[in-house]
């Protein structure tokens, strides 16, 4: 099994960059859709119904299994040999950064339905928390590609 690890290391980790990229643009881009449903939901004004299918399609279609992927991926490059050194620092602020991450898309998930049930925040606090995930993508991109 790590024999076979450490040869498909390459595909693995393209696989995983692929993974995290489809998953960081939905986690960038769905929290500007809910500012946006927000917003209109106080005008009272009609597309809203366009925002519920979008938001669902991008969370179910795309999000939810590119974050799967980035998971699977990410996990086979950790029982890679050679490739984590648990006495540094990175592997565990890119762990925590990645917990971070996993946490924000559960919380969108939340937001997605109380969105739906008219028990979403305002446009204002979707907007915050949109700095969140860029955030931890500063914390984990340092951590994985410095290695410090
Ligand atoms: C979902 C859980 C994740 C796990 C378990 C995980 C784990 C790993 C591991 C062990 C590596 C290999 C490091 C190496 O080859 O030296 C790696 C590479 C990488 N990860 Fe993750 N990762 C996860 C999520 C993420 C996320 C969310 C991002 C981006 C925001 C990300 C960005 C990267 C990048 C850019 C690389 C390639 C770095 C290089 O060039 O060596 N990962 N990941």
């Amino acid at each position: 099994m790590t024999d076979f690890l450490a040869s498909a290391y390459p595909w693995i980790k393209a696989l995983h960059v692929m993974a995290v990229i489809s998953w960081m643009a939905g986690l960038f881009y769905l929290p500007r859709l809910f500012v946006y449903h927000a917003e209109r939901e106080h005008i009272g004004q009609e597309p809203v119904q366009s925002f519920v299918i979008m938001e669902e399609k991008l969370l179910r279609m795309i999000m939810n299994p590119a974050m799967a992927v980035s998971w699977a991926a990410g996990l086979a490059l950790v029982l890679t040999p050679g490739i984590v050194d648990w006495t540094m620092v990175w592997p565990w602020s890119k762990a925590a950064g990645v917990l971070g991450m996993s946490w924000f898309h559960m919380w969108l998930a939340v937001q997605r339905k109380a969105l739906l049930a008219g028990r979403g925040l305002s446009g204002r606090r979707y907007r915050m928390m949109n700095e969140l995930p860029t955030l931890l993508m500063l914390v984990i991109v340092l951590s994985v590609i410095v290695k410090f």
